[in-house]
């Protein structure tokens, strides 16, 4: 689908795609990608960058942690589209990041992830559409791709929306694309600083199903993931970044290993609520439409949505010869490997240079 009806070349919208003296829009602004995103771009010598967020405590922290007048901050929530069009005011890019992503919170609280997930993110799109915004990338998940909790349904969701306004407005100033990405390593309230506080606190890791694989992502390949959608995208393309895994077992004696207790004991929990064993970052029918951009796949929108005889009639001969992109089947790390991995985040250099 590579030469959709909708779709400009990339080297026809290329020169949209500057940085320099541009103002930025961030949804989500004072997350951990969202501020890892602000201070690329400031450093990529951006003219502005809007950051939207809730919380206004985060918004004075950052403030004060940044300390620069390209910065503004607006207050808001993607649910409200009028606090989402304040922060647009002349933006020529969005990045959204806002999101309930936390696997149980969705879960409680289904209807709370379609307000913020779904509709939040129709807000940005339209909002971003209204104001002349020249591209918006949403940023979604692997837990989206054959979804079984709210969170990844709520996302899967939010993808469409977004593909749905890139076939339904061809003509439109505003590149709207995806990024999906797997566990970003040291996250906010994820298992490596789990493990860490347990390994200090001398209590067992607790491991939910030792043979579990995850995609394993730093914070920085997020950043060059949306960048490369932001300078890459036509209307309604998907990307992802190709990425290794590792079982649960190997991250939890790479984090031992990395601080020097190679046999700190491991507890097995069992699997919680809403979890799949392996994650998925392309479907096996994404596969089949899949490019190659070498660190990176790009899916181009399915554009067939107004001929119905084509979902109906036509079936598509490339998707039985593919397999899923898989935690479980993309390049597996042992214990070694992934130290070596671990070893490359800012929260662990202070180990560098300590006995390996
Ligand atoms: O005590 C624990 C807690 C978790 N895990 C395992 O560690 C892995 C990662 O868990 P966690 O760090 O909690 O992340 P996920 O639940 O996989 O979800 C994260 O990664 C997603 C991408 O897949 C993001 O979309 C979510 O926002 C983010 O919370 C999973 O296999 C868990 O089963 C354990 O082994 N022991």
């Amino acid at each position: 689908m590579s030469d959709s009806i909708l779709a400009p070349t990339p080297s026809a919208v290329a020169d949209d795609r500057c940085l320099a003296e541009r103002t930025v829009a961030i949804t989500g602004g004072t997350g951990s990608f969202g501020s890892t995103m602000a201070a690329h771009l400031l450093r990529r010598g951006v003219g502005a960058v809007h950051v939207l967020s809730r919380d206004e405590a985060k918004q004075h922290d950052m403030r004060v942690a940044f300390a620069d007048e390209r910065l503004r901050f607006f207050l808001g929530d993607v649910r409200d589209r009028e606090s989402v069009a304040a922060a647009f005011v002349g933006a020529d890019h969005v990045f959204h990041a806002a999101a309930l992503k936390q696997v149980p919170s969705c879960e409680f609280f289904p209807l709370q992830a379609v307000q913020t997930n779904v509709l939040g993110s129709h807000n940005v799109i339209e909002a971003a559409h209204a104001a002349g915004v020249a591209s918006v990338v949403c940023l979604s998940t692997d837990k989206a791709v054959h979804p079984i909790n709210a969170m990844g349904q709520s996302k899967a969701l939010m993808e469409k929306t977004a593909q749905a306004f890139a076939r339904q407005h061809p003509g439109s100033a505003t590149v709207v694309s995806i990024t999906r990405y797997g566990n970003v390593m040291y996250s906010r309230g994820s298992v490596i600083p789990l493990f860490v506080r347990q390994i200090a606190e001398g209590v067992p890791m607790t491991l939910t199903d030792p043979a579990m694989t995850r995609f394993l992502m730093s914070l920085g390949e997020s950043v060059d993931l949306v960048e490369h959608a932001f300078e890459r995208a036509v209307p309604g393309d998907l990307f992802v970044r190709k990425a290794p895994a590792c079982t649960m077992q190997t991250l939890a004696q790479s984090v031992a290993a990395l601080l020097g207790v190679p046999d700190h004991p491991i507890q097995v929990i069992g699997t919680r609520h809403g979890e799949k064993q392996h994650e998925t970052l392309l479907s096996r029918e994404e596969m089949t439409s899949a490019l190659d951009e070498g660190d990176y796949y790009r899916v181009p929108v399915d554009a067939r949505s107004m001929e119905y005889s084509l979902y109906f009639e036509e079936g598509d001969q490339g998707a039985v010869r593919r397999t899923d992109y898989t935690s479980e089947n993309t390049v597996r790390m042992d214990v070694e490997q992934t130290v070596e991995l671990l070893r490359t985040l800012p929260e662990f250099a202070h180990l560098n240079g300590a006995a390996r």
